[in-house]
């Protein structure tokens, strides 16, 4: 039997390892046709079933291109032919969704994602996110001042809806999901998004990256990956100290405890501000670094001002030794 090429081999082993574990059921693939994600659906619909598990694939038609409806039915076609339980196409609205057109196709895209996740009982969701996605994301966080929440990059685990979404890829190199295209026969999609350098990412991924490999070297995409899941760590232990502080420092009104507050070190004190800001009603697209500042000021230079304002209508004040909505 001829030996399995490498970046085939290590792109079933990133799955296998992101599979196990999770609770029976089926999974489902998202698959765009593009490079990283038809390497993704090709090993998950050779791994699930041996791990007794039926695989699903969709792929979510945006409509913002000429064509676009002809491709993701060929990429349901070629779901079908290769195995997965179905593949479905889910066409969405873009158009009068608020932010930019990116933003707005991505809010699209997710909330189709879980939809279809929730209707096929489905146990996890997959993206085809890699290395290489995780090492852009860190220089874009980095490049526009990102605290660690930003360069802690994206996790391989999140909720999308109340279903997990896994990023088995994001320990694999793009090169690897080109290359085992290239292996198993497949035409990846090229996305035009992705070279249109209007977007940030295109040119991130078209210039930076390359200058930073030829100047520090071909390590440098795997290095800004573990600088990633280092921050993500870090996080997770601050995000763990700043719920049971936020627990503690809770007045029974709803308001917070100044006292409680100033007893904090600064970056634990700002999470909790953070938390509650969200819990408030704040708009945690828009809140921001200078809204907790606000807030921190509210706590550590209190001189009798006014209320802080937060993005969604909510306004904090201190009163009587607590901080409290109004
Ligand atoms: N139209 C789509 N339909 C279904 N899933 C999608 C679609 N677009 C993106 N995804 C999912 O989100 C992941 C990240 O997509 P994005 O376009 O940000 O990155 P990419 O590196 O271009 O990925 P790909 O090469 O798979 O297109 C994809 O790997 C795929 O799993």
């Amino acid at each position: 039997m001829a030996a399995l090429a490498p970046p085939v081999a290590a792109i079933r082993v990133a799955v296998r390892r992101a599979l196990t574990g999770l609770p029976s059921g089926g999974v489902l693939v998202a698959c765009s046709g593009g490079a990283d994600s038809l390497a993704l659906a090709a090993a998950t619909v050779f791994v699930a079933p041996r791990l007794g598990r039926t695989a699903t694939l969709v792929t979510v038609d945006h409509g913002l291109q000429d064509g676009s409806a002809a491709r993701a039915e060929a990429v349901a076609a070629w779901g079908r032919e290769v195995g997965f339980a179905s593949a479905t196409v889910v066409r969405v609205q873009v158009a009068g969704r608020p932010g930019g057109p990116e933003a707005a196709a991505r809010e699209a895209r997710y909330q189709a994602l879980t939809e279809v996740a929730r209707q096929q009982n489905a146990v996890a969701v997959l993206t085809g996110h890699t290395r290489d996605d995780q090492a852009e994301t860190v220089l874009l966080a980095l490049a526009r001042g990102a605290g660690p929440r930003g360069l802690a990059g994206m996790p391989a685990r999140r909720d999308l809806g109340g279903v997990p979404l896994l990023r088995p890829l994001l320990e694999v190199g793009r090169e690897q999901t080109r290359a085992a295209c290239a292996v198993l026969g497949l035409s990846p999609w090229q996305d035009p998004h992705n070279t249109d350098p209007s977007y940030a990412r295109s040119r991130v991924r078209a210039d930076l990256l390359p200058a930073l490999v030829r100047a520090l070297g071909p390590g440098v995409v795997d290095n800004l990956a573990r600088t990633a899941r280092l921050v993500a760590a870090d996080n997770a232990a601050l995000d763990e100290l700043a719920g049971a502080a936020l627990a503690a420092a809770r007045c029974p009104d709803g308001g917070l405890s100044v006292a409680a507050l100033l007893g904090l070190v600064p970056a634990v004190r700002g999470r909790v501000l953070h938390v509650w800001a969200r819990e408030l009603g704040a708009l945690p697209g828009a809140l921001s670094h200078r809204h907790v500042a606000a807030l921190d000021a509210l706590v550590t230079d209190w001189h009798g001002q006014g209320p802080a304002d937060l993005p969604g209508g909510v306004r904090v004040l201190r009163r009587d030794g607590r901080l409290t909505p109004g």
